[in-house]
């Protein structure tokens, strides 16, 4: 199976976590997202001994939050204590919901507006990560407003290709977010911030892109931003106390992807980092990374119903569901690989090719192609796309007034509900 926490029962159900998915799917209805939250929390730790291990103390994972936000995640972030990274006065909110300390927070985005920069601070945010040099003089503003030294990261672009798609891919020059090395944007902007009297600059930042596998990819990330820092130690006398290597590390959504070993990932970016400071002459600073997908990812499944079948002689089958693009716009936008199970059929052969598609009115509402079901694929028959965890529920919407499914959460052999399924109602809470 594609991931540890999925087996097929005796009686050719799905399992996940342990639980048997129609028996999920009956008590809570579809479309349901489940998250494995044993697994959530191994991977946290995973990422935490391994940091320890390998970059030593003060360093830590930090949790991107826009990879499945809700109340519950934040708990789990709080109690497994990660740090995290927020990218809006949204998930800051919800954070602070969960009772989240946001002292180990870092606050991203490429565009925070005055009001997010107030509300950050008025909750004692512990970092702002800043993008480009009209983020710092508002933030220096505010900070002076309120007599307060605000500690902040640069974001800077060292320019690398990680070799994933282009819709995630946000470590080269040419990019919205961040101020580049290359340009010579990276060291004006740190020898702007080195002069104002209310921030405090604890380091520098660099995110290359998401879903990468390719080799080397944050090594050389890595070294291009430790030759940075050691250029403006030489140049300003600054010490970088922090470097925040963000995230990226993939998941797997199909058979044809690798595994990854994440201490031996992170094993591998301490020994690039260790060499680089040693031939650098500088000190090694506190080490953080930003892992969303790889925390959340295979900790998610998403269960469906099938409605209509069709077939249309000479062309494609397709297999309707009663959700879509609006709990899941990955295909739709990024045409993303998923692996998809008849859940309640899995003894069956798979000879039928289909599309499993959605309900809104919208050609390009698909969740997978070329996908290979059961011939007796029918109505009421349940579908359990893998791996949904990451980027499903955050980036869900309304489209077509679909209501949002639930989250519910396994653990330990039971279940329950840490989002409840939208009602009608809610599709209406603002409408006046
Ligand atoms: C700044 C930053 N940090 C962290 C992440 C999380 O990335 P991933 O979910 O791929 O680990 C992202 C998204 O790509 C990001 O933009
Ligand atoms: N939304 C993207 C990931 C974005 C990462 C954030 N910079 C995805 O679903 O793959």
């Amino acid at each position: 199976m594609i991931a540890k926490n999925i087996s097929i029962g005796e009686n050719g159900h799905v399992y996940f976590a342990g639980q048997d998915t129609i028996v999920l799917a009956q008590e809570y209805g579809t479309p349901l997202y489940l998250l494995d939250e044993e697994m959530i929390r191994s991977n946290c730790r995973v990422y935490k001994n391994a940091f320890k291990k390998h970059f030593g103390e003060g360093s830590c994972p930090l949790y991107a939050s826009k990879a499945n936000a809700f109340k519950r995640i934040f708990e789990i972030m709080s109690e497994e204590e990660m740090g995290i990274d927020v990218v809006s006065s949204g998930e800051i909110y919800t954070a602070l919901q969960a009772g989240y300390d946001l002292k180990k927070a870092y606050f991203h985005s490429n565009n925070k507006t005055d009001k997010d920069i107030s509300y950050a601070m008025d909750n004692n945010i512990g970092y702002f990560v800043a993008d480009n040099i009209e983020e710092i003089k508002a933030i220096e503003r505010e900070a002076e407003q309120r007599g307060i030294k605000q500690k902040l990261l640069l974001r800077l672009t060292p320019g690398i290709d990680p070799h994933t798609y282009e819709a995630v891919s946000t470590g080269k020059v040419d990019s919205k977010f961040g101020s580049a090395i290359e340009t010579g944007q990276a060291d004006e902007i740190t020898r702007y911030t080195l002069n104002q009297s209310h921030i405090e600059l604890a380091g520098f930042h660099c995110h290359v892109g998401s879903q990468v596998f390719a080799e080397d990819v944050f090594e050389r990330a890595a070294v291009i931003m430790l030759k940075f820092s050691a250029e403006m130690k030489r140049k300003y006398g600054y010490i970088t106390q922090q470097l925040d290597l963000g995230g990226g590390y993939g998941v797997r959504y199909v058979d044809s992807d690798p595994f990854m070993d994440v201490d031996k990932k992170v094993s591998e970016v301490a020994a690039a980092i260790t060499d680089s400071c040693n031939s650098l002459g500088i000190e090694m600073p506190e080490i953080h990374m930003e892992p969303g997908r790889s925390i959340v990812g295979a900790a998610g499944m998403t269960l469906y119903t099938v409605g209509t079948v069709k077939t249309i002689p000479g062309y494609k089958n397709y297999v309707s569901i009663d959700g879509g693009m609006p709990d899941n716009p990955r295909y739709a936008l990024y045409k993303s690989s998923y692996t998809c199970l008849l859940a309640n059929k899995m003894q069956e052969d798979c000879d039928f090719k289909c599309s499993i598609v959605g309900r809104c009115c919208e050609s390009g509402d698909i969740i997978q192609e070329n996908v290979m079901l059961p011939q007796s694929v029918t109505r009421g028959d349940l579908v359990a796309v893998c791996t949904t965890g990451a980027y499903n529920y955050s980036m869900a919407s309304n489209y077509n007034r679909i209501p949002r499914p639930p989250i519910v959460m396994l653990c330990d052999g039971r279940s329950y509900v840490a989002v409840r399924r939208e009602s009608m109602e809610d599709l209406c809470r603002n409408d006046l």
